[in-house]
């Protein structure tokens, strides 16, 4: 099957700065894949050069196997991009927004009417739709973003940090419309700095840094193959980091040690066979779960929140 996505060597610079440099990555057919990485990595660039708003110095990007240098305007009927910046008419109401970008791509009438009902319904704003924009909460302003770029029914939806600075409830009807969206058959491309939301949404996920992509595949995958595997282990009255056989580095966490190890149930059973021999009153002692957040230390030496 073509891949939705297909982009190899790619490299971006600004006024001599790289941006992007030799990024390669593939999007499987209806797969939620997640592109991760801190502020400055290159996640908007890379979107950026994906919907053809600009262009790469160097490499190649394939849509549906279409060519994006050759073939733009087809790949245009295919994607949707939702920009990371709101671009809505504040004066005009969610409705008038809808009507103005769906006649953009050519449709009319009835037809319109229909699809603008089924988006407003899918980002749960029919009740709002006759008010300005600039009525709206600034959630509301996104979800109305999103519903735009929906309207021409695309097969791939390209989302640059759609969740930034957004109330709770406003997420979860964007989480709620992606996985709807995934079902149907959608292919999605979500990029973001949050891990948490790669962790709830994304079955595949790229890791960006500094321009590059340190490592992709599935979700799964890249937690057994790069998490560190560690120990969470309090107790009363215990203030300094437990020695156990097999621990290569302990962090205080809390009023807790994070311990680091190959063998993490062979260091639980021997601190709790230690700490029941000095009859210490146990707190916590389980199995940390691998986060991509270790991962991504793991792969660039430093956390997605420093
Ligand atoms: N138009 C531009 N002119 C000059 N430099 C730019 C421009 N756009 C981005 N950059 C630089 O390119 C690098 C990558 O930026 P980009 O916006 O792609 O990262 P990002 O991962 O999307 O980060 P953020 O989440 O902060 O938007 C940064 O160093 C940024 O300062």
């Amino acid at each position: 099957m073509t891949d939705v996505l297909n982009v190899r060597g790619v490299t971006k610079s600004y006024g001599g700065h790289p941006a992007l440099k030799g990024v390669e990555l593939k999007v499987k057919p209806g797969s939620c894949f997640g592109l991760l990485g801190p502020n400055g990595a290159g996640k908007s660039t890379l979107m950026k050069l994906l919907t053809g708003i600009i262009d790469a110095d160097q490499g190649v990007i394939e849509l549906f196997g279409l060519n994006i240098r050759k073939e733009l305007p087809a790949i245009h009927r295919l994607i949707g991009y939702v920009p990371q910046d709101i671009t809505l008419y504040e004066k005009l109401s969610g409705r008038q927004n809808l009507t103005f970008f769906g006649q953009m791509h050519g449709i009319r009438g009835s037809e319109l009417k229909k699809r603008i009902a089924h988006v407003l319904e899918a980002v749960g704003l029919t009740e709002r739709a006759g008010d300005e924009i600039a009525s709206y909460s600034g959630g509301m302003k996104r979800r109305i973003n999103i519903a735009a770029a929906l309207l021409h029914q695309p097969k791939l939806v390209i989302m640059d940090e759609p969740t930034v600075g957004i109330d709770p409830q406003s997420r979860n009807h964007i989480f709620e419309m992606i996985r709807k969206l995934q079902r149907e058959g959608v292919t999605i491309l979500y990029s973001t700095h949050y891990m948490e939301e790669v962790e709830a949404l994304c079955d595949e996920v790229a890791i960006i840094d500094h321009g590059q992509i340190v490592s992709q595949g599935g979700l799964r995958e890249l937690l057994e193959l790069h998490a560190v595997k560690a120990v969470y282990a309090e107790a009363a009255g215990v203030s300094e980091p437990p020695v156990v056989e097999g621990v290569v580095r302990a962090t205080q966490e809390g009023s807790g040690w994070v311990l680091e190890c190959d063998h993490p149930l062979k260091v639980m059973s021997e601190l709790s066979a230690q700490w029941a021999d000095d009859g210490v009153i146990v707190k916590a002692l389980e199995l940390m779960q691998p986060t991509l957040d270790s991962v991504f230390l793991k792969l660039t030496g430093t956390t997605l929140r420093d």
